[in-house]
């Protein structure tokens, strides 16, 4: 049985049908990648599957649980969380209020049992591991909001994974990232994969390649092709209507 079972998703604004009979799989351990060209469809279906935006019809089910009728915490209590494309950290807190802030978010009531030094200890252990699965440790003590961006990318994912969703829906992590940034949000996702299933909305194609099991490629609000890492890079359809796209804005990029 699939993880995460889209089925017939409809979103439509007006005349235009955003997300037009989108189905989807992703299975226990995948990374699945979605990808498509500007205004494909990508941002509208990462709101319909977290619950951010209703749907006008299909259904959305994590592990046999069907979603579509539920609020944004709710679908993050059944174990679907989410990375904003636009931080969601508190850049006035440091990098180990954050992590201590989610990880108590979503542990209020396993605690009630405790003592409160118990507890404390428990949440900072749980808020250190976050910080050393993304590679924070260092930052502990930093001001979010005076981290580089990249350093700002990685605690987004940190405080996602808090909730120790069982599909992570990362919406564009390489954004505004250097190479070498990049490789290594590339690293710490891999290592992520051990525990969640993953689905990847990225427009560096290194590192989706890098990354995913299968790809969807969406083309105006339609799933276009669907298929391995491997069946998507060599599909002719797909290198014509996106990755030659890419190809090209590369060279006027390079040219420029
Ligand atoms: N709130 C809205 N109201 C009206 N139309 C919208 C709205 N949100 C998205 N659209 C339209 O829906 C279509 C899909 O947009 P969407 O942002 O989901 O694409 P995308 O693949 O995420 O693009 P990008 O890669 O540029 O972020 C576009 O035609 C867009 O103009």
């Amino acid at each position: 049985m699939s993880l995460l079972l889209i089925q017939n998703l409809v979103k439509r604004f007006g005349a235009i049908t955003a997300t037009d009979h989108v189905s989807l799989e992703v299975e226990k351990g995948e990374i699945h990648a979605l990808i498509g060209p500007n205004g494909a469809g990508k941002s509208t279906l990462v709101h319909l599957i977290s619950g951010l935006l209703p749907a006008d019809g299909g259904s959305l089910q994590l592990d046999g649980q069907e979603l579509i009728h539920l609020a944004p915490h709710q679908r993050v209590a059944a174990g679907l969380s989410r990375c904003f494309q636009i931080t969601s950290i508190f850049p006035k807190l440091t990098v180990a209020e954050n992590l201590l802030l989610a990880v108590q978010a979503h542990q209020a009531n396993s605690f009630r049992w405790f003592k409160v030094r118990d507890k404390d200890a428990e949440l900072k252990a749980k808020a250190w591991e976050l910080a050393h699965r993304m590679q924070l440790e260092s930052e502990w003590n930093t001001v979010a909001g005076t981290l580089p961006h990249g350093a700002q990318r990685k605690l987004d994912v940190a405080l996602a994974i808090a909730a120790t969703p069982k599909l992570l829906l990362l919406d564009e992590p390489m954004a505004g990232m250097g190479p070498a940034e990049s490789e290594e949000m590339v690293e710490l996702i891999q290592q992520l994969r051990k525990d969640m299933a993953i689905l990847l909305i990225e427009h560096d194609m290194d590192a989706v390649f890098q990354l995913a099991d299968r790809i969807t490629v969406l083309v105006y609000g339609k799933v276009f092709a669907q298929g391995t890492a491997e069946q998507i890079q060599h599909d002719p359809r797909v290198q014509a209507v996106y990755l030659g796209q890419e190809d090209e804005l590369e060279k006027e990029e390079g040219a420029a």
